[in-house]
C-alpha cells in the first residue's frame, strides 16, 4: 500500500474487495475482454489507440500482400527482413491488446464484489400498508398489510418489516427504531441503528432489520435501487469521461496528428537520397512516436481511481466528482452527526426562578410527545425515566420542528401553547407573544444557555402561553452531544493538505465555538439556515475555492448538491444521499481525508504516465531515426549512440518497447503513484524530475536490450 494516510478505525472491506497488487488470475479473466475490445466500435473513444489499431490493420494487410508482390523490397535505401512487416503487424496488434487489457483489469477488480451486491438483489415478499386502523396505538399496530413481492413495491409505498426480514427496498424510516445488518453493502458486521424522524432514516432495499419493527416508505423505483447503482458503479458500467479526461483526449489526439505530418514527411526528406521508406516502417514509427502509453492507461487510471474509493467505502457517482476531490480546498462539515455523534440526548434542565424542574420537565416532554426528532424523543426518555406519566396519545396541534424556525411546539386543546427550540427562536417568540423577557430573566436564562453551549452542549429553551395568562420562558433543557474520537488529528492532516476545515450548524454561537474548539475544526458557521449553507458554498465558490461538503441530513441537501464534492452519509436522509455526489458507506465523515488523497494520487498519477508517455515519445525519436538512415546517411551513425544493429532491428525493437511499456505501466495505473501531503510546487518538481527524466532515458536502454534479442532474428 502506498497510503501514508490511514484511518485509525479502517473500516473491514469486504473479503473479495481486498486486493492490492495484481494476480495471473486478474490478468488471466481480463484477456477475453481485451481480446472483445479489439473492434473498432470499442476504441472509437480512444483516438491514439485508433490511430494504433488502423495502424495494425494496414500493416496486416501489406504483410498478407507482400509475398505476392515480391517481398518487402529495400525502406530508406536497406534491404528489409522477408518477415518484418508480419512481426511489426504483431506487435501492433499487441500493442492494442496490452491497452485493452489495462482497462478490462481496472474493470474486472469490480466484478466480484459486483456479483456479492447482486446477491442481495434477491426478490423478497414485503408486508405493504394498505389501510391504517386510526384506532390502535402505535402506527405499526395501526398498519393492516398485505403481502406483495418486493419487485412490486411503488414508490412512496409504505412498509412493516420486523426483526429478521429483509428490507425489501430503498426509503425511508418512518416510524421506529431498528438496528440494521448492513454488512451485505458496506462489508462492516457491527449493525447500525435506524430510526424515523432523524437524519439517520435511509435504509436499503436487501439489507436485514435484526432487532423491532420499523414502518418505511420507499422512496426508490425497482432497478433504480442504491444496489442497482453500486453495481453499475464497481463495474464501471456507468462511467462517462470526465471533462478533464475529454480535454486530455484531444490534446493526445491533436499530438497523434502532429506525429502523422512528421512521418508523412520523413519520405520527402529521404527520398532525395534514397528510395522512399516503406510504408510498415512509417506506421512503426508513427506508432512509436504517439503518446501510446498515456492513451493505452487513461481510462484504467480513472476506472482504477473510482475503485480505489470503493475499496475505502465511498462511492462516487462520477469520475468529476473524484478528481474535484483532489483539487479541494475548502471542507464544510455538518456538525450534529458528523462531528458529533449525532444522538443529542436531553440529560438536564435548568429551570427559571419560580418555575418547578417538574413543571418545565413536564412541558418540555409534552411538547415532545409528537416530536419525532432524536431530540425531541429524548426529551420524552427523561421526563419518563424521572417517573413522570405522560398520556402517549398526541394532544392537540403539533408545530413540528424545521431548521428554518429552530423550533417545535404543541398547541393544546384547552389553548396552552408550548413552544421549545434555540433560545435566540424562542425569544423571538416571546416577545412575538407580547411578554418579552424580563430583566432577570433575561439574565438567568441567558447564564443557564451560555453554561450549557460552552460545555459543547445544545441548549433548548422552553416557552409556555396558558389561555389569559401572559407567555413566559420556564428553563432550559440540556441537550448533550459527544465529539468523535481522533478527529483533531485527522484535520490537522486536511491542514497539512492545504484544506480548510469550517463547521456550518444550526446551533448557536456558543455550542459552536465549543464544539469547533474540541474538533480542531479551522473555522465555524453558527445558526446556520440552509440557505445560508447553500450561500456560504457559493461564496467560497466563487472565490476560486473548490468546496467538499459531508452531511447527512434533509437540511443538508441543497448544500451537498452545491458543492464540487458532494459526500452524503449512508446512515443519512435519503434526500441527502440523493443531493450529493458520494455516498460514505462508513459514515465517517473523516472519510473525505481519503477520498482528497484518492483524488489527488488521480490527478498525480494522471499527470505522470502523461509526462513519462510524451518525454518518452520524444525520446524514441531520436533513438531510432539515426539507426533507420544510418544507410543513407552516414553522418547520422554518430548519432546512433546505442549501437543499434540495423534500421530494421532498430525499428522493430522501438515497436516492442513502446508496446512492453504499456504492460510494464499497468500496475502503477492501477495502484497510482506515491502521494505524501506536500505542497503541490515540490510535488510537481519532483514528478517532473522522475517521470520526465525517466522518460526520455528509457527507451535509450529499453530499445538497447530489445536490439540486442532482436538482431538475433535471422535477416535483421
Ligand atoms: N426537536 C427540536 N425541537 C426544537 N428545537 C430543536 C430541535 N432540534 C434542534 N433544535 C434546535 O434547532 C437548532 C438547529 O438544529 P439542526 O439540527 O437543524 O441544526 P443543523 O443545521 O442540522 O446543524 P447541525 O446538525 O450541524 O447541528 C438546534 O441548535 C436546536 O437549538
Ligand atoms: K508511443
Ligand atoms: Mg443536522
Amino acid at each position: 500500500m502506498t497510503a501514508v494516510i490511514q484511518a485509525p478505525e479502517a473500516p473491514a472491506a469486504p473479503p473479495e474487495t481486498k486486493r492490492s497488487g495484481i494476480g495471473w488470475e486478474q490478468v488471466r479473466q481480463a484477456v477475453p475482454g481485451a481480446v472483445r475490445r479489439l473492434s473498432p466500435r470499442h476504441l472509437w473513444h480512444n483516438p491514439v489507440m485508433l490511430i494504433v489499431w488502423a495502424g495494425a490493420v494496414l500493416t496486416t494487410a501489406i504483410a498478407v500482400i507482400e509475398p505476392f508482390a515480391g517481398g518487402p523490397g529495400t525502406s530508406g535505401g536497406t534491404q528489409v527482413p522477408v518477415a518484418f512487416t508480419a512481426i511489426i503487424a504483431v506487435w501492433l496488434w499487441l500493442t492494442v491488446l496490452f491497452a485493452n487489457l489495462a482497462e478490462a483489469i481496472a474493470e474486472g477488480r469490480g466484478r466480484a464484489q459486483a456479483d456479492s451486491l447482486r446477491a442481495t438483489r434477491t426478490s423478497t415478499t414485503a408486508q405493504r400498508v394498505h389501510a391504517y386502523d386510526a384506532d390502535a396505538d402505535a402506527p405499526a399496530e395501526r398498519a393492516r398489510t398485505a403481502a406483495v413481492a418486493s419487485s412490486d413495491l411503488r414508490l412512496g409505498d409504505h412498509v412493516v418489516v420486523t426483526a429478521g426480514e429483509l428490507i425489501p427496498g430503498d426509503g425511508d424510516v418512518v416510524w421506529g427504531v431498528a438496528s440494521v445488518d448492513e454488512s451485505a453493502i458496506t462489508g462492516e458486521s457491527a449493525p447500525v441503528i435506524r430510526e424515523s424522524g432523524g437524519d439517520r432514516s435511509a435504509v436499503t432495499g436487501g439489507t436485514r432489520v435484526l432487532s423491532d419493527r420499523i414502518v418505511v416508505r420507499i422512496t426508490s423505483k425497482p432497478g433504480e435501487t442504491f444496489v442497482d447503482r453500486m453495481i453499475s458503479l464497481v463495474e464501471g458500467a456507468a462511467r462517462q469521461k470526465t471533462p478533464n479526461e475529454i480535454a486530455l483526449d484531444i490534446l493526445l489526439a491533436s499530438l497523434s496528428i502532429v506525429f502523422v505530418l512528421v512521418a508523412l514527411t520523413l519520405n520527402p526528406i529521404a527520398s532525395y537520397a534514397a528510395s522512399p521508406v516503406s510504408l510498415a516502417v512509417l506506421i512503426a514509427l508513427l506508432v512509436c512516436l504517439i503518446p501510446t502509453t498515456i492513451g493505452a492507461l487513461l481510462s484504467a487510471i480513472g476506472i482504477a481511481g473510482m475503485d480505489r474509493l470503493v475499496q475505502r467505502g465511498v462511492l462516487a457517482m462520477s469520475g468529476r466528482a473524484v478528481e474535484a476531490a483532489g483539487d479541494v480546498t475548502t471542507l464544510l462539515l455538518d456538525k450534529t452527526g458528523t462531528i458529533t455523534y449525532g444522538n443529542r440526548r436531553a440529560t438536564d434542565v435548568v429551570p427559571l426562578a419560580g418555575v418547578t424542574r417538574e413543571d418545565l420537565l413536564r412541558a418540555a416532554a409534552l411538547s415532545s410527545l409528537a416530536d419525532p426528532t432524536p431530540e425531541g424523543q429524548s426529551i420524552v426518555e427523561l421526563a419518563r425515566a424521572e417517573g413522570m406519566t405522560l398520556d402517549a396519545r398526541t394532544p392537540g396541534d403539533v408545530v413540528p420542528f424545521t431548521a428554518e424556525t429552530r423550533m417545535s411546539g404543541l398547541d393544546r386543546p384547552d389553548g396552552t401553547r408550548i413552544r421549545k427550540g434555540a433560545g435566540s427562536a424562542v425569544r423571538a417568540w416571546l416577545a412575538a407573544e407580547g411578554a418579552p423577557l424580563s430583566e432577570a430573566d433575561a439574565q438567568a436564562l441567558g447564564a443557564a444557555t451560555d453554561a450549557i453551549a460552552s460545555s459543547g452542549g445544545t441548549p433548548l429553551v422552553v416557552a409556555i402561553a396558558a389561555p389569559g395568562a401572559p407567555a413566559r420562558a420556564l428553563g432550559v433543557v440540556h441537550l448533550k452531544d459527544v465529539v468523535k474520537e481522533g478527529l483533531t488529528e485527522r484535520f490537522a492532516e486536511l491542514r497539512a493538505m492545504g484544506i480548510r476545515t469550517v463547521m456550518i450548524t444550526g446551533d448557536n454561537p456558543l455550542t459552536a465555538a465549543a464544539i469547533a474548539k474540541e474538533a480542531g475544526v479551522d473555522d465555524y458557521l453558527a445558526e446556520a439556515t440552509p440557505e445560508q449553507k447553500l450561500a456560504l458554498i457559493r461564496k467560497e465558490q466563487e472565490g476560486g475555492s473548490l468546496v467538499a461538503m459531508t452531511g447527512d441530513g434533509t437540511n443538508d441537501a441543497p448544500a451537498l448538491a452545491q458543492a464540487d464534492v458532494g459526500v452524503a452519509m449512508h446512515s443519512g436522509t435519503s434526500a441527502a444521499k440523493e443531493a450529493g455526489n458520494m455516498v460514505d458507506l462508513d459514515s465517517d465523515p473523516t472519510k473525505l481525508i481519503d477520498i482528497v488523497r484518492i483524488g489527488k494520487q488521480l490527478l498525480i498519477t494522471r499527470g505522470a504516465l502523461t509526462t513519462f508517455s510524451i518525454a518518452n515519445d520524444v525520446a524514441k525519436y531520436f533513438a531510432i531515426i539515426p539507426a533507420m538512415f544510418m544507410g543513407v546517411f552516414p553522418g547520422l551513425g554518430v548519432l546512433n549512440v546505442m549501437g543499434l544493429h540495423s534500421p530494421a532491428s532498430a525499428v522493430l525493437s522501438a515497436v516492442i518497447f513502446n508496446a512492453l511499456v504499456i504492460v510494464a505501466l499497468i500496475p502503477l495505473a492501477l495502484k497510482g503513484v506515491r502521494y505524501r501531503p506536500v505542497a503541490a510546487s515540490q510535488l510537481l518538481g519532483r514528478n517532473l524530475l522522475v517521470y520526465g527524466l525517466g522518460g526520455l532515458v528509457a527507451p535509450f536502454i529499453g530499445i538497447w536490450l530489445l536490439d540486442l534479442v532482436v538482431r538475433l532474428i535471422p535477416g535483421f
